[in-house]
């Protein structure tokens, strides 16, 4: 049995090997968050009542996805030097990280001598058309790849200088495809996450942690 670099029974074992993989071929550093990762209890944190029991547990609270955007930012800043950015959204899920990511540029802008004049775009994409795949949905995550990569191909027929991807979370997902983003926040187990506006059937997306879907929450939320 092939255990590639997204095929990893033992995440553990193998997670070592994977950070060094990507800091080899891409340049790339994130937040590991191991298949074990038993989260954070609910308890600790404030979220809206009406999910009570609809939830496990955090598994990223709010408050790490914006020290980590912060950090995402200031990469950005220091690899793009004074490029114009155009951002294109990557709608629903990612509109939560793409606003908070364009804030922390702009404050990186207009705090220092180095500043990027930055265009905002949106797209609407879905990972399915008609019948709901047998794989999990979520949204603002690059799960597959292949939603990236279809718009990829879509953006390099406009020939821009220059393209980079941020993801905020990328899920170890079997069957996944090659390319990951450029900038990634962070690698998560290949769990149903919800929150930060990641939706169940549209819901969850007023959540500000990403956390871990129930069972009771995934049955009441149902369609
Ligand atoms: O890497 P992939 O396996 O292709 O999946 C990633 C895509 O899936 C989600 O969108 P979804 O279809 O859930 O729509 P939404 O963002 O509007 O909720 C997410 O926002 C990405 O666009």
């Amino acid at each position: 049995m092939h255990h590639g670099p997204w095929n990893t029974p033992k995440a553990v074992n193998y997670s070592n090997v994977k950070i060094e993989f990507y800091y080899v071929h891409f340049s790339l550093c994130f937040h590991f968050i191991n298949d074990d990762w038993p989260g954070y209890s609910l308890d600790l944190f404030n979220y809206p009542t009406h999910y009570s029991g609809d939830l496990d547990c955090v598994i990223i609270p709010h408050g790490v996805i914006m020290d980590r955007t912060e950090r995402l930012a200031r990469n950005i800043m220091d690899d793009l030097g004074d490029h114009d950015i155009v951002v294109l959204c990557v709608l629903k899920g990612g509109y939560q990280f793409c606003a908070d990511l364009v804030e922390r540029i702009k404050a990186l802008s207009r705090n220092s001598n180095h500043t990027i004049p930055m265009r905002v775009h949106f797209i609407r994409l879905r990972s399915y058309l008609v019948s709901p795949p047998s794989r999990p949905l979520s949204a603002g995550i690059v799960g597959t790849g292949k939603t990236m990569e279809t718009l990829l191909q879509h953006v390099k027929a406009f020939k821009p200088k220059m393209i980079k991807v941020a993801g905020l979370l990328v899920k170890r997902v079997q069957h996944s495809l090659a390319s990951v983003p450029d900038y990634v926040g962070f690698e998560i187990p290949n769990r149903f996450v919800v929150g930060y506006a990641l939706d169940y059937n549209e819901y969850f997306r007023d959540l500000n942690h990403i956390c871990i879907i129930s069972e009771s929450g995934k049955k009441k939320y149902k369609v």
